[in-house]
């Protein structure tokens, strides 16, 4: 998956080069938990953020923050009820990978974990549109920088 490390950055896709680039330092880290819900047809779900929130218009996958004292999982399933409307409690949530990336005001840290099963139908509950896409499409989305590592991953995995 990662190109040998004397590559140059902009050949680098999918792996984080960590010694080019310093991180910022005094970021607050934001956890947040996300899902790439997958449909029979191997098609992954991804919503768009809304009009008023940062990365409007981007397509990014359902999730959201960890509360305090919540865990990852339990942020997942109450998150997918309240964007998308569907239960997740008796799914499998399996762990498939992370991303790691400095915004201008965050450090973001955000597994992605998949599940092939739950009960309802995703509905955009918070105005936001949702669409379907096989995977190896996902790279002509429009998405936040910090999911650019993750398409690889899917595509390597669905
Ligand atoms: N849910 C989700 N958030 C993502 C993804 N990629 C990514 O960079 N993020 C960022 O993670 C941050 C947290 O997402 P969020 O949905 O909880 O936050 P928000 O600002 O929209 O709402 P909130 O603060 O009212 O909960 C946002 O800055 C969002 O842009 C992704 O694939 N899914």
């Amino acid at each position: 998956m990662c190109p040998p490390s004397d590559l140059p950055d902009d050949d680098v896709d999918g792996c984080y080069a960590a010694g080019a680039t310093p991180p910022p330092v005094g970021l607050p880290l934001v956890l947040v938990v996300a899902a790439a819900l997958v449909d029979p047809d191997g098609r992954v779900l991804v919503a768009q953020r809304p009009e008023g929130r940062d990365q409007a218009g981007l397509w990014e996958f359902p999730g959201g923050k960890v509360a305090p004292g919540e865990t990852p999982e339990a942020a997942l399933v109450r998150e997918l009820d309240e964007e998308l409307g569907i239960d997740t409690r008796h799914s499998c949530l399996a762990p498939l990978a992370f991303t790691s990336y400095s915004y201008p005001t965050f450090h973001l840290l955000m597994p992605l974990y998949v599940c092939r099963r739950w009960r309802g139908r995703p509905q955009g509950r918070e105005g936001q549109a949702l669409t379907w896409v096989a995977p190896n499409r996902l790279r002509d989305m429009p998405m936040p920088p910090a999911d650019r590592p993750l398409i690889p991953l899917l595509l390597d995995w669905l």
